[in-house]
C-alpha cells in the first residue's frame, strides 16, 4: 500500500536534493520563489535579498507584525543516507535540517496566505546560517528594516527528541560562537633532513594538543566552553616536510567574557608555538555569532500555550553549545527559538541523518496556530 505524501514533505524532499553553500542558494531561492508564486497573491509582497527571500502577508486588522525565519543553506558533507531523494550536489548535503526548516516555513506561509492573520506577517528565508552568517546582514538590510517584525520566531530540528516534542527555554538557548582558522608557516624540505627544515605538521600537532588545555586548565570548571578543531591540513606528500599547515575550528561559550578569555588564551598558545617552533602564525576568527537568547515573557507564554495542545509535549531544555545566527535577530527583536523533535539516531551535521518527516506537518500546524492565536491577542 502506498500512502500519499503531504505536499510539504514532497517540498522537503525536493529541497533535500539541491543543498547549496551559504550565499550560493540560487536553485533553492528559485524553487522557493516558484512555490510562493502559486499562493494567493492578493495580500502578498515578495522581496529578494541576495539569495534570501522576504515575504509579507498583509493582515486584516494589523496591530503589529509577526515574523518567522527559516534558514536555507546546506553543508559540505557527502551524504550517506538511504534516501532515494539523495543530494544531487556531490559533497553537499542538508545535514542540519534546513530543508525541513524551509518546507515548514512554506507551510506556515501557505496557511497564512490562504487565511490571513489579523496582524501583518513577515517570513524571512535566510541564507548562510552555517557561515559566513546571513542573519546579521539581512537584519541590517533596507529590505528587512522596512518590514521589521515586532516579534520573531524560528525553530531548529532536534534529532534527540521524539516527534511531538518541542523543547525550549526562556533566556539563553544557544552559545556565542566564533570560527577559528590558524595558519602556520615554516620551512619545507626533504623528509630525510629534518634539521634543515621547519616542520609545520609537527607544529600543528603540538598546537592542537595545547588548544585542548584551554578549556581544561584556563577556564573556571563551573564555566563552559568548547574548542573544536574540525579540520587540519598540512603538507603535500609523505616524504616532504610540510612548509605550511592550517587548523580550522570553532569556539563556543555561554558568555561574551569567556569568549574573550578563550581567544586571549588561543593567542598566547599560538605565540608560544611561533616561539618554540620558529614559525610564523596567523589567526582569523571568521564569522562570530551572537548567542541565542530567548525573550523570557514570550517564551513562557509560548510554552504555556503549547501545554494546552494534546499533540505536543513541551519540554524546558538546557542551553546547548550549538550556534545560530538567529541570535542576532533575537538581540534586536523580541522572540524565541525552539527545538523540534525529529527522532533520528544520527546527530546534526552527520552524513546519515534522516529526520522524521511527520514532524513537518505537525510543526506547520503548531506554528500557524500559534501565530493565529498570537495575532488575536491585544
Ligand atoms: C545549528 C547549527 O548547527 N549551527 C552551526 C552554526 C555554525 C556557526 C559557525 N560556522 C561556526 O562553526 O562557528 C553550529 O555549528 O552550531
Amino acid at each position: 500500500m502506498t500512502t500519499s505524501l503531504s505536499p510539504f514533505v514532497r517540498i522537503r524532499r525536493d529541497l533535500h536534493r539541491i543543498p547549496e553553500p551559504g550565499f550560493q542558494e540560487f536553485k533553492t531561492q528559485a524553487y522557493l520563489l516558484n512555490y510562493i508564486a502559486t499562493l494567493p497573491q492578493d495580500r502578498l509582497e515578495v522581496r529578494k535579498w541576495r539569495t534570501g527571500i522576504l515575504v509579507k502577508v498583509k493582515g486584516t486588522a494589523p496591530k503589529r507584525t509577526l515574523g518567522y525565519r527559516a534558514d536555507m543553506d546546506g553543508l559540505p558533507i557527502a551524504e550517506e543516507t538511504n534516501y532515494d531523494f539523495h543530494s544531487e550536489h556531490p559533497g553537499f548535503m542538508h545535514a542540519c535540517g534546513h530543508d525541513l526548516h524551509m518546507a515548514i516555513g512554506l507551510g506556515v506561509l501557505t496557511s497564512i496566505a490562504e487565511r490571513p492573520l489579523a496582524d501583518d506577517f513577515v517570513i524571512a528565508f535566510q541564507p548562510a546560517e552555517e557561515g559566513p552568517g546571513g542573519a546579521l546582514p539581512m537584519l541590517q538590510s533596507e529590505e528587512f528594516r522596512q518590514w521589521r517584525p515586532d516579534q520573531i520566531v524560528a525553530l531548529h530540528i532536534a534529532p534527540e527528541y521524539k516527534v511531538g516534542t518541542i523543547a525550549t527555554r526562556p533566556g539563553l538557548l544557544f552559545a556565542n560562537t566564533s570560527e577559528l582558522f590558524i595558519d602556520l608557516r615554516g620551512k619545507g624540505g626533504h623528509a630525510a633532513f629534518p634539521h634543515l627544515a621547519n616542520d609545520m605538521v609537527v607544529a600543528a600537532a603540538h598546537l592542537l594538543t595545547q588548544l585542548q588545555t584551554i578549556v581544561s586548565r584556563n577556564l573556571d570548571p563551573l564555566d563552559s566552553a568548547v574548542i573544536t578543531v574540525g579540520k587540519i591540513e598540512g603538507g603535500t606528500k609523505q616524504n616532504i616536510i610540510a612548509e605550511t599547515s592550517r587548523l580550522e575550528g570553532t569556539i563556543r561559550t555561554f558568555s561574551a567574557d569567556t569568549m574573550k578569555l578563550v581567544k586571549s588564551r588561543i593567542e598566547a598558545v599560538v605565540a608560544g608555538i611561533e616561539a618554540s617552533f620558529g614559525c610564523a602564525a596567523s589567526i582569523d576568527y571568521g564569522a562570530n555569532y551572537h548567542q541565542v537568547f530567548n525573550d523570557e515573557r514570550l517564551t513562557r507564554e509560548f510554552m504555556d500555550w503549547l501545554s494546552a495542545r494534546p499533540d505536543i509535549r513541551a519540554v524546558e531544555c538546557r542551553p546547548a553549545m550549538t550556534g545560530e545566527d538567529f541570535g542576532y535577530m533575537l538581540a534586536d527583536i523580541p522572540g524565541f527559538m525552539f527545538w523540534l523533535g525529529v527522532d533520528t539516531p544520527y546527530g546534526l551535521h552527520h552524513a546519515k541523518i534522516e529526520p522524521a518527516e511527520e514532524a513537518i506537518d505537525l510543526a506547520i500546524r503548531t506554528v500557524s496556530d500559534y501565530f493565529r492565536w498570537k495575532s488575536e491577542q491585544p
